[in-house]
């Protein structure tokens, strides 16, 4: 295991503020690794230092080795970063956009026709190429964004909520890029988003909460250890029903005709369902969703999409 982002200690403050407490987390070379947390939590303040656009009060974050603070330059050509606002030049094509990239980046000139070629057809954007970025739909934009951002061959490419505002079919698109990304180019993928079934999908996911990480782990994991599965259970002898799930030693609580009843004791479960079997009119089991995680450890929902 080679971690290419090691942040170690790091505390931001503002004036007298902790935006961020003393955290330290590593990141797997080409994972895909989900950054979460509620309004506020501190994902920001950490992605930016990471970046290098803000400044660190203490610790240490390093990119591939290279300290975030001292070896700036180095961080930059080995990350690339796309943010929520679009920063394209709507008055240019996407083949002007992303030649402009490559001269802030001093990729030699023969070079960059080879690169924005392998860019564009990452992106399923080749026939686009010379259409005015002020065209694209939403998604195209976000699309064009994604190449720009790896025009340079980062190591690690730096998505803040990449999907948030696209139709479900883009999304799905985007993810497909994304995943395409990690296998075939190794390249490592830092995000956050709000949407938890694309957390669930990640390699690994840390929640930050009021400035510290407050879980970080695989999605596995993590729902293994903050959701029940829970069975949804309807009975014609609610009274006898009711005993036994007592009687075991069960938690319940009904809610619009059925029973809602923690399915963590299995074994017992399973014997208030055989001895009761014949009054039994209907039984689904739920298992737990990222929702519940997220909200079971900040004791927050996730913010949805206005
Ligand atoms: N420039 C600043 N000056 C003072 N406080 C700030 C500044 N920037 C952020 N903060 C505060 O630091 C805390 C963390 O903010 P940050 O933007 O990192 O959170 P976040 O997790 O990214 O939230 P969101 O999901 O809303 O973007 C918040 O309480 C915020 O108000």
């Amino acid at each position: 295991m080679n971690p290419i982002i090691q942040v170690k200690n790091f505390t931001k403050k503002y004036g007298d503020f902790i935006a961020v407490n003393d955290i330290s987390f590593d990141v797997e070379e080409g994972s895909v690794f989900a950054f979460l947390g509620p309004n506020g939590a501190g994902k920001s303040t950490t992605i930016n230092t990471l970046c290098t656009i803000f400044e660190k009060t203490s610790g240490t974050l390093l990119i591939d080795g290279k300290d975030v603070s001292r070896q700036k330059s180095e961080v930059r050509s080995s990350i690339g970063v796309v943010f929520q606002d679009s920063t394209l030049d709507a008055k240019m094509t996407i083949e002007e956009n992303l030649k402009m990239h490559c001269v802030f980046y001093n990729i030699p000139n023969k070079e960059v026709d080879e690169r924005i070629k392998f860019v564009l057809n990452l992106v399923d954007l080749t026939n686009e190429r010379k259409k005015m970025v002020s065209a694209l739909s939403g998604g195209m934009k976000r699309r064009v964004e994604i190449a720009r951002g790896l025009v340079h061959y980062p190591k690690v490419l730096f998505l803040d909520e990449p999907t948030t505002g696209l139709d479900p079919q883009t999304r799905a698109h985007i993810w497909e890029y994304i995943m395409k990304l990690q296998k075939e180019r190794n390249i490592t993928i830092f995000l956050t988003t709000h949407y938890m079934e694309e957390a669930e999908i990640c390699n690994k996911i840390a929640i930050m909460d009021g400035g510290v990480i407050v879980a970080h782990d695989t999605p596995y994991a993590l729902k293994k250890m903050y959701t029940k599965d829970k069975a949804y259970i309807n009975t014609n002898d609610e009274e006898e029903f009711k005993r036994l799930l007592t009687e075991h030693q069960l938690n319940y609580s009904k809610k619009d005709g059925y029973y809602k009843v923690e399915a963590e004791y299995l074994d017992r479960l399973l014997e208030v369902l055989s001895v009761h079997k014949e009054h039994i009119t209907n039984i689904e089991i739920k298992k737990g969703t990222f929702n519940d995680v997220f909200l079971e450890i900040t004791g927050k929902k996730i913010r949805e999409e206005g």
